[in-house]
This record gives structure tokens, C-alpha cells and sequence, in this order.
């Protein structure tokens, strides 16, 4: 695999199996995707998106067909994920949650923390450090949740409808800022979503 590839699929199937029948949810995918790339894979509700994120994370094996993500030597993690639900804690201050993924893995390092506390200073929560995610609007809360994502420096960041659970103004301004974002720190990404304003962000 080239260097500056960071995920390579060939020939990837994927069928479930159920009491109904069977369904064939992913039929012969190939994509490449290289270093620096932000690419949106955007399709109607049941046309595997969700599938095809599921197998990239390792949750689901494929019928059939090959992957491989690429590591470099600087990440921690190979693989970073943002949902749709921010899915941060409540009770921890938002330096906290954005620390949590370095703290799980026994990788908080002075370094490191240092690098969140830039990327939160960078990216207009400087002034909610020590704020509560309640205190934050929906918006400010996805960057938080981003920061946290970045923080274990990922190789590669799975998006699945990251905005949708915003509303629509909030959701224009916040997809065009988490774009730049990843643009502006190099990152590579997949972003799945049935939404075309939302595919727009890059
Ligand atoms: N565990 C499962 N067992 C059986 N069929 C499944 C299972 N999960 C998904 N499917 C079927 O596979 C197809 C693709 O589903 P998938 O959830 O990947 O689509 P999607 O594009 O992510 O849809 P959505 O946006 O609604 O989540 C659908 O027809 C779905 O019904």
C-alpha cells in the first residue's frame, strides 16, 4: 500500500443474515482514500452507510473483501469517531471530556495535554475549559466533541451525520467550522449522511 494512502477497501460484500431472509446491504465496494482527503459518501436511508462505517471501525466483519487503514507512527489511535450525539459527559468539565480518550488509554502525558489545550484555545473554547457541557450551545458542544476526537491524534476520523442534531442554522455554521478544522489539523476522514447540505462542508 502506498504511504499516503490511509484506508484501502477492495471488493468488500456484506450480507446479513435473518429469520426474513437475506439482505445484501453492501454489493462489491472499492475506495481508496489518501492522506489529507475528506471525502462524503451521501445515499438514502438504508443503502448501507452505516454498514460500511461499522466494518471500517472493526465492529462488523465483511461477507467478503479487504480492508486496511494505514498507521502512522504519530497516532495513538488508527481510527477516530464522531456521531451524531456529542455523546459527552455531563458531570465532567469540557477539558475533561476532551481529555477522556487520552485518560482511558493511560496516554495523558504532559505533551499531550498541552496539544488539547491548544487545540481548545484554537478553536474558540478557551473561555469554557472549566465549563460544564449544559453551559455550552449545540454547536460549541460538536467542537468539543471534535477536540476530543483529535485528541489521541487519529490517523483517520469516521463521521456519521455528525450535525444532524442540529438545527439548521447552527448546522451550516458548524459543518463549514468542523470542516476547516480538519483541513486546517491535516486530518484524513470519511463522512457518511443522507444529507446533501451536510455533504457540502468540505
Ligand atoms: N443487523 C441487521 N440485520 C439484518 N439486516 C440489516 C441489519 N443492519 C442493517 N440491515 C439492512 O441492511 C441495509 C443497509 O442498512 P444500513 O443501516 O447500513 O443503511 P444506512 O444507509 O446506514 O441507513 P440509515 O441512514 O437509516 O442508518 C438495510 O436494508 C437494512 O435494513
Amino acid at each position: 500500500m502506498r504511504n499516503d494512502k490511509v484506508l484501502e477497501i477492495k471488493n468488500l460484500n456484506m450480507t446479513y443474515h435473518s429469520l426474513d431472509g437475506e439482505t445484501k446491504a453492501l454489493d462489491n465496494i472499492s475506495l481508496d482514500i489518501y492522506r489529507g482527503e475528506i471525502v462524503v459518501l451521501v445515499g438514502p436511508s438504508g443503502c448501507g452507510k452505516s454498514t460500511l462505517l461499522s466494518i471500517i471501525a472493526g465492529l462488523l466483519t465483511p461477507s467478503s473483501g479487504n480492508i486496511i487503514v494505514n498507521k502512522s507512527n504519530d497516532s495513538i489511535n488508527d481510527t477516530g469517531y464522531m456521531f451524531q450525539k456529542d455523546n459527552l459527559f455531563e458531570w465532567r468539565t469540557i477539558r475533561d471530556n476532551t481529555l477522556i480518550g487520552l485518560e482511558i488509554q493511560n496516554k495523558l502525558t504532559e505533551k499531550r495535554k498541552e496539544f488539547v489545550e491548544n487545540l481548545l484555545d484554537t478553536y474558540g473554547l478557551s473561555d469554557f475549559k472549566d465549563s460544564y457541557p449544559s453551559q455550552l450551545s449545540g454547536g460549541m458542544r460538536q467542537r468539543a466533541a471534535l477536540i476530543r476526537t483529535l485528541a489521541t491524534k487519529p490517523d483517520f476520523l469516521l463521521l456519521d451525520e455528525p450535525f444532524s442534531a442540529l438545527d439548521y442554522q447552527t448546522r451550516l455554521v458548524i459543518s463549514d467550522e468542523i470542516g476547516q478544522i480538519l483541513k486546517k489539523e491535516g486530518k484524513t476522514a470519511l463522512m457518511v449522511t443522507h444529507d446533501i447540505a451536510e455533504a457540502m462542508f468540505t
